[in-house]
C-alpha cells in the first residue's frame, strides 16, 4: 500500500485523482442532468471501460510501471471520476432540485430506487401511492424528477393535447421494438393512431363481433361444465381475453379455453410485464438486462415466437379482417420498409394481444367480484338482462349498449378497481406548466393515479387519535368512494360530486383505441352469464382476501377468483 501510495505521489497521482473528481462533477452539471440517457446505459458502460483501458494502457507504457500498478491507479481515478458524478447527483438532488419545494418522503429525493422497492414490495404500488398522497397531501414528490399528482384540473391538463405534456421516459420500455402505444413524438403518434383507429371504426368492430361470440360460448360451456363447483373465474377470464385477441391479432386462438392451460406465450408476456413494472422507474437498466445473455433468454424467445407468428400470419390471410389487418395495410403502405418498421410491426402485434387481454380481463373480474359480494345489484341487473331478451332473442353488441344498469356496473367497478390504478406516466414541457397557483417545473415526469384518485385522500389521524382512524375516505369527488353503488351512474347522481376524474381509457390523443371492444366484449361476457348462471362466492373464499391481493403490475394482476354458478333454470325449477 505504501509502494502505491509513493507511487501515486511520484507520477502526480493525487492531484489526477482530485481533476477526475471534479471532471465527474462537470459530467454531471453539464452532462448527465440534461436530457435522457435510459437508453443509452450499454453505450456509456462501454465508453466507460474503454476510457479505463486506454488510460490503464498510458499509464503502463508512459510511466513504465508494472500492470498491476497501471490497472489499480486506473481504478483509482475510474472510482474518483464516479465518486464526483455521484456527489454532483446528490447534492443537486437534495438542495437545489427544482422539485424540492414539493413535499415528499426524503428517500425519493435521492434516487427512483426508493419507488421502484415501494412498487415492488408486494407489487401493491397504488396502496402505497396512497398512503403517501394521506401523509403529504395532492402533490408528492415520489421521485428525484417524479410526481404524483392528485387534482382534477391538472388531470386534464397532463392528458390533454395542448397542454404540451408528453408521454414520460417509461414507454421506452419495449425498445427497440415500438409500438403504437409507445410512441413519444406527437406527430408519429397521430399518423401511426391514424392506421389503427380503421382497424376500430365501427364497421371493423362488427366484423369482430362473432368472434367475441364464439369465445364467449366456449367461456360458458367451461362455466357449465364445472355449474355447482367453485371455478377460478379470474384464470379464465384471462384465457377468453387471451384467445380473442390471440385471434384478432394472429389468426388463431391460443386455445386455453378448449385446453384448460396457459400457454407459454401468456406466462411470458406476463414475466415481461412484470420486470417491466419492477423496473419502470429505472428505465435505464432494462437495456442492459435484454443485452446480457442468458438473463435476456425469455425475452430473446418472446421476440422470436413474435417475429415467427407475425410472418405466418402475413403468409395466411384470415377470411374476414382481424385488427392486425389494417396495421399490415399500414405496413405494406411504407415504400421502403427499414428494419426498424419490420420490428415495430411485431411491437404492434404484441400490443394488440396484452392491451387487449389484461385490462378486459381484469375488468372483469373486478366486476363479478362485486356481483358476487352484492346479489341485491346482481339481481337487479339480471332483471335488466332478461328484460332484453324477452324483446331480442338475438341481441348485439347495440343492444347489450343500451343496457343503462350494466353500463353502471361496469363504471362502478372500473372505479373501484381503475385497470391501470397508479396512472399512467407524462412529462411536462421544458418550459414547464403554470395550473392555476401551481407551477410544474419543465421535463417533470408526472403520474395521477386513478386509484387514489376514485377513492379519495383524506388524511390519516395520528396515532392518538386511533378512535377515528376508521374514517378513512374522502367523499370529494365521490360520496362514499369506497362502496359498490352502481345508482351514482344512474338514478343517484348526487353521490358523484366531480366526474371528471373518471376516465378508466384514458382520454386524449393517446387514450385507448379499443375502448369499444373491450366494452363489447365486457358487455356481452356479463350478459351471457348472467343470463344462464347465478353467481355467488364460494364457501372458503374470505370475501376481503380478493381485494388484499390486487396487485399493480403497471395494469391492475386479479388474485384467484373461485366463485360457483349455478344454472338459472335449475334454481327456478327447485
Ligand atoms: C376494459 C378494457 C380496457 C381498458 C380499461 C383499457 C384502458 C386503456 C388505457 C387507460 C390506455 C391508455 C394507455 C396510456 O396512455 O399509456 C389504453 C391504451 C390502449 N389500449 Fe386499451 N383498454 C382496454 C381494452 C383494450 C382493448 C380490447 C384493446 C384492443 C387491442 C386495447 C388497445 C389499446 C391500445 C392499442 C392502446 C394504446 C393507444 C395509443 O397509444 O394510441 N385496449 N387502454
Amino acid at each position: 500500500m505504501e509502494t502505491f501510495t509513493s507511487l501515486m505521489s511520484s507520477l502526480g497521482i493525487s492531484s489526477v485523482t482530485h481533476l477526475s473528481f471534479a471532471l465527474g462533477i462537470v459530467a454531471h452539471v453539464f452532462f448527465f442532468r440534461k436530457g435522457e440517457w435510459d437508453l443509452y446505459t450499454t453505450h456509456l458502460i462501454l465508453c466507460f471501460l474503454s476510457a479505463q483501458i486506454a488510460c490503464g494502457a498510458y499509464i503502463f507504457v508512459r510511466n513504465g510501471v508494472t500492470a498491476t500498478h497501471a490497472w489499480m491507479l486506473t481504478n483509482t481515478i475510474s472510482f474518483h471520476f464516479l465518486f464526483g458524478v455521484f456527489a454532483s447527483m446528490m447534492t443537486y438532488r437534495t438542495a437545489f432540485h427544482r422539485l424540492n419545494r414539493f413535499p415528499g418522503p426524503m428517500a425519493a429525493r435521492f434516487s427512483n430506487i426508493y419507488l421502484t422497492w415501494l412498487s415492488t414490495k408486494g407489487f401493491r404500488r397504488h396502496e402505497e401511492i396512497m398512503r403517501l398522497h394521506k401523509e403529504y397531501g395532492d402533490i408528492v414528490r415520489t421521485g428525484p424528477s417524479e410526481l404524483s399528482i392528485v387534482d382534477p384540473l391538472l388531470f386534464r391538463s397532463i392528458h390533454s393535447q395542448s397542454s404540451g405534456f408528453t408521454k414520460g421516459p417509461w414507454y421506452n420500455l419495449m425498445r427497440p421494438a415500438v409500438s403504437l402505444h409507445m410512441i413519444r413524438d406527437h406527430n408519429e403518434h397521430g399518423h401511426r393512431r391514424k392506421i389503427w383507429d380503421k382497424g376500430f371504426s365501427s364497421k371493423a368492430l362488427r366484423e369482430y363481433e362473432p368472434r367475441v361470440a364464439y369465445y364467449t360460448q366456449q367461456l360458458l360451456k367451461q362455466i357449465a361444465s364445472r355449474e355447482g363447483q367453485p371455478v377460478n373465474i379470474s384464470t379464465l377470464f384471462n384465457f377468453f381475453s387471451f384467445d380473442v385477441m390471440g385471434d384478432l391479432a394472429f389468426g388463431q386462438s391460443f386455445d386455453m379455453l378448449t385446453d384448460g392451460t396457459a400457454h407459454e406465450y401468456m406466462k411470458s408476456a406476463r414475466d415481461d410485464m412484470l420486470t417491466a413494472t419492477a423496473f419502470s422507474h429505472l428505465v435505464w437498466i432494462l437495456p442492459l438486462l435484454k443485452s446480457i445473455p442468458g438473463l435476456n433468454h425469455r425475452h430473446v424467445q418472446l421476440q422470436k415466437w413474435l417475429a415467427t407468428q407475425v410472418d405466418q400470419r402475413r403468409k395466411n390471410p384470415p377470411p374476414s379482417p382481424d385488427i392486425f389487418s389494417w396495421i399490415l395495410d399500414g405496413y405494406e403502405c411504407i415504400s421502403r420498409p427499414t428494419q426498424q418498421d419490420g420490428i415495430n410491426l411485431q411491437g404492434d402485434a404484441h400490443l394488440i394481444v396484452v392491451a387487449g387481454s389484461d385490462l378486459t380481463a381484469a375488468s372483469l373480474t373486478c366486476l363479478f367480484y362485486q356481483l358476487a359480494l352484492h346479489p341485491e345489484i346482481m339481481a337487479e341487473l339480471q332483471n335488466e338482462i332478461d328484460q332484453m331478451y324477452a324483446k331480442h332473442a338475438h341481441p348485439d353488441h347495440q343492444d347489450f349498449s343500451k343496457l343503462r344498469y350494466l353500463n353502471a356496473c361496469i363504471d362502478e367497478s372500473l372505479r373501484l378497481y381503475p385497470p391501470v390504478p397508479s396512472g399512467l406516466q407524462r412529462m411536462s414541457p421544458p418550459q414547464g406548466y403554470q395550473a392555476g397557483d401551481v407551477h410544474i417545473p419543465g421535463s417533470t415526469v408526472v403520474q395521477v393515479p386513478s386509484y387514489t384518485m376514485h377513492r379519495g385522500i383524506a388524511k390519516s389521524f395520528p396515532r392518538q387519535f386511533a378512535l377515528f382512524s376508521c374514517v378513512s375516505s374522502d367523499p370529494r369527488f365521490f360520496v362514499q368512494p369506497d362502496e359498490f353503488i352502481p345508482e351514482r351512474w344512474t338514478t343517484r347522481p348526487e353521490l358523484v360530486r366531480d366526474s371528471s376524474v373518471f376516465a378508466p381509457f384514458s382520454f386524449g390523443p393517446y387514450s385507448c383505441v379499443g375502448k369499444q371492444l373491450g366494452l363489447m366484449e365486457l358487455r356481452a361476457v356479463t350478459c351471457q352469464i348472467l343470463k344462464q348462471f347465478n353467481v355467488g362466492a364460494s364457501e372458503n373464499n374470505e370475501p376481503n382476501q380478493f381485494h388484499a391481493d390486487v396487485r399493480d403490475g403497471l395494469t391492475l394482476i386479479t388474485p384467484d377468483l373461485n366463485l360457483v354458478f349455478v344454472q338459472r333454470d335449475h334454481i327456478d325449477r327447485c
